[in-house]
């Protein structure tokens, strides 16, 4: 019988998703924290783990390389991956924000710029508000653009709000909440519907006691 296979973002999801695995009974011993290793089998070899980036794990599984993902909503959003988006998983939580110096202006007839690793979701926001803005593209440390005059403001994840604390910034509007999800690829769905099915109701009841102990 051929294995499950879960891609899995290695960063800020990792120890939550992989935490809910143990608690559903299935552990990878050989998974360690420091390994380089990138592919994991379950004690009982039903499941294969693969540790990819996390903005990748929607394209592992819309490509079938992976039947089950765990990843943020935020990556979903932006890349609008082909694929079952089927639980939320309630953990990883944070926000999409525009963000900004606390005296932002409003600069007459100028386009709005703003600085993000989100262009679609920044672009989305603003089109369904009627307000053109240009957008530019960052890796990270989005925060800085403001504070040197690359752009107007950022459209960023929030969570803490420590790193625009830090930095003298603002949220001016919140855009949308953000948690992980659960997503299936669409033929796994079908020819592995019932180890999929008994998976997803595992996680299901195990996500409810949490619930309710909180
Ligand atoms: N403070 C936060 N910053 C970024 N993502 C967060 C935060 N808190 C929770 N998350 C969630 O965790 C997910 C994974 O974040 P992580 O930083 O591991 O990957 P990433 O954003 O793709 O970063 P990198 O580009 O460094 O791999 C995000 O997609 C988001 O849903
Ligand atoms: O509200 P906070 O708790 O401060 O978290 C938000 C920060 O975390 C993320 O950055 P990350 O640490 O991934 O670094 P990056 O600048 O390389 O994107 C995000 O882009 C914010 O900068």
């Amino acid at each position: 019988m051929d294995e499950i296979k879960i891609a899995l973002g290695k960063g800020r999801l990792e120890k939550f998703t992989l935490q809910a695995l143990q608690e559903m009974g299935i552990e990878f011993p050989e998974l360690k924290k420091g390994s380089r290793k990138l592919i994991f089998n379950d004690t009982e070899d039903k499941i294969r783990i693969v540790l990819v980036k996390a903005s990748d794990v929607p394209t592992y599984v819309e490509n079938g390389a992976a039947d089950i993902g765990f990843v943020g909503k935020d990556t979903l959003l932006e890349q609008g991956a082909d694929v079952f988006e089927v639980l939320d998983l309630g953990f990883g939580k944070c926000k999409f924000a525009v963000a900004g110096l606390p005296d932002q202006a409003t600069k007459p007839n100028q386009k709005l710029t703003v600085a993000t690793k989100y262009p679609k979701v920044a672009k989305n926001f603003y089109n369904n508000k009627g307000v053109s803005v240009e957008t530019i593209y960052l890796n990270g440390s989005v925060e800085l653009a403001p504070l040197i005059g690359l752009s107007d403001v950022i459209v960023d994840i929030v969570e803490t709000g420590r790193t625009l604390k830090e930095n003298g910034l603002v949220v001016l509007e919140d855009i949308s909440e953000i948690s992980a999800r659960l997503i299936v690829n669409k033929a796994s769905f079908k020819t592995k519907t019932e180890r999929i099915h008994s998976f997803i109701n595992q996680l299901d009841d195990l996500l409810k006691k949490h619930s309710i102990q909180n």
